[in-house]
């Protein structure tokens, strides 16, 4: 990564993970065709269809973002000849153990070994509570994972975290259960899997941080748009404001309500930031997003907006290092269960690089304006990691080299391209 003056254009990133897994999996347990266009062909998607196909449901690719899942029905699944395998995707695990509780065959299910050391207790205590019959083969609640058929009824469930992985792994198992499920949370998570599966024909409702769904309703297959993923446009709007010359339109983003904390806390900062042309689709929030170069302040991101910005907070730790003051980030203990420990990764590598911070119990402190250098950082085998740290690098004296890039697959397969056709020297 070499530092750039400039970076301009107009950019599509990829299709929004979340809505990806979910278009897959909603459209499996479908009657009839669901046509996806938009979609995240990243490799943790692609751990979501592989478990679906092992489970008899066809996928036909017409381009890489382009698929129909030729859906059998809430009863279709055929059980899975092999451990079914989720590559580095705690989505696709949390996700998939609530669908699985409620069939009637056993499987098993694993994955790499970052997934591996991720808590799974927070699916399997409130499955378990339904009847459900899973548990941790190691016995300590982490994967591979054991389900074995149970008779489901429904639950209302507080949740202790704010998890849309926990939320909708119930609510899922909740499509297979006797009577309604409810899932109340301390804040409102991502609310895809209410959105999306509403639009599939289930009958679900909201009524402030609680989600209940009442089964019974068939699921039809349905045409989907994928937005582009604002965890992904997270990087270029950081990159846009702190090179000399930024001036970026992100089209087609999604912007739902649950996921937008990352424009306000950028417009908090003094970002320079402008929603264009918003719009629905799918039900799901969607704008073009323009941003340009800016001097940054620094800010205080806490309690309800963590869940709503919970995947940017690395990218937002490095717009913190070029701003003016101090930014603390808190109450986001989450960070340390994600594919890294995402508190312990940021400070160790942006602090290689020269930026003032230091980690806390639920967050971090960072003071800004300490000039950053290039510097060999590590990746931690992290994504969103990875693609901070090329951020940073764009606007550090001398180049930086980011060992364990490859992991950027996961979510963002075309990111070095997109960000080599935008920047300038
Ligand atoms: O439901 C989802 O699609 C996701 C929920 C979040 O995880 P938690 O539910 O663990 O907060 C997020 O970090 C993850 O990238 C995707
Ligand atoms: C935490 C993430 O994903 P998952 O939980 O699905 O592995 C992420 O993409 O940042």
């Amino acid at each position: 990564m070499n530092p750039i003056r400039s970076i301009r254009g107009i950019l599509a990133v990829p299709g929004d993970k979340s809505i990806s897994h979910r278009s897959v999996m909603f459209g499996s347990l479908a009657n009839g065709k669901t046509r996806i266009r938009g979609f995240l062909n990243g490799a943790d998607c692609l751990s979501t269809i592989s478990c679906f196909h092992a489970m008899g449901i066809p996928v036909e690719f017409s381009s890489p973002t382009e698929l129909t899942v030729f859906g059998k029905g809430l009863g279709g699944l055929q059980a899975p000849g092999k451990m079914l395998d989720v590559g580095n995707s705690g989505t696709t695990m949390r996700l998939l153990s609530g669908i699985l509780a409620g069939q009637s065959f056993p499987s098993t299910m694993t994955g790499d070994a970052s997934i591996r050391k991720r808590p799974m207790g927070r699916v399997i205590e409130p499955l378990t509570r339904m009847g459900a019959n899973i548990r941790s083969l190691s016995g300590d609640n982490l994967a591979p994972l054991a389900i074995e058929p149970g008779v489901l009824h429904g639950i209302t469930y507080h949740s202790p975290v704010a998890s849309a992985q926990v939320k909708s792994s119930i609510l899922l198992a909740g499509l297979y259960a006797q009577g309604a499920t409810t899932v109340v949370e301390p804040y409102v998570s991502r609310n895809h899997t209410e959105i999306l599966l509403r639009q599939f024909g289930a009958s679900i409702a909201r009524e402030g941080a609680a989600a209940t769904l009442v089964p019974g309703s068939p699921l039809e297959g349905i045409a989907i748009e994928v937005p582009a993923d604002i965890s992904s446009a997270a990087f270029f709007l950081v990159a846009a404001l702190i090179v000399p010359q930024g001036d970026v339109v992100l089209k087609n983003v999604g912007i739902n309500p649950t996921r937008d904390g990352i424009i306000h806390v950028l417009k908090r900062m003094n970002g320079d930031i402008e929603l264009l042309d918003v719009r629905e689709t799918n039900g799901e929030a969607v704008a073009d997003i323009r941003v340009r170069s800016s001097r940054l302040t620094g800010t205080v991101v806490e309690k309800g907006e963590i869940p709503r910005l919970i995947d940017e907070i690395p990218a937002i730790a490095v717009a913190a290092a070029f701003a003016e003051g101090t930014t603390t980030i808190r109450d986001a203990a989450e960070l340390k269960v994600k594919e890294s420990n995402r508190i312990d990764a940021m400070v160790a590598e942006l602090g290689k690089m020269g930026a003032d911070l230091y980690g806390t119990e639920d967050g971090m402190v960072i003071h800004g304006g300490a000039p950053l250098r290039g510097a060999s950082v590590e990746s931690h085998h992290d994504h969103r990691i990875a693609m901070s740290l090329a951020v940073a690098g764009l606007r550090a004296d001398g180049p930086t080299t980011i060992a364990n890039s490859g992991c950027i697959s996961i979510s963002y397969p075309g990111f070095f391209d997109d960000l080599e056709r935008l920047a300038r020297p």
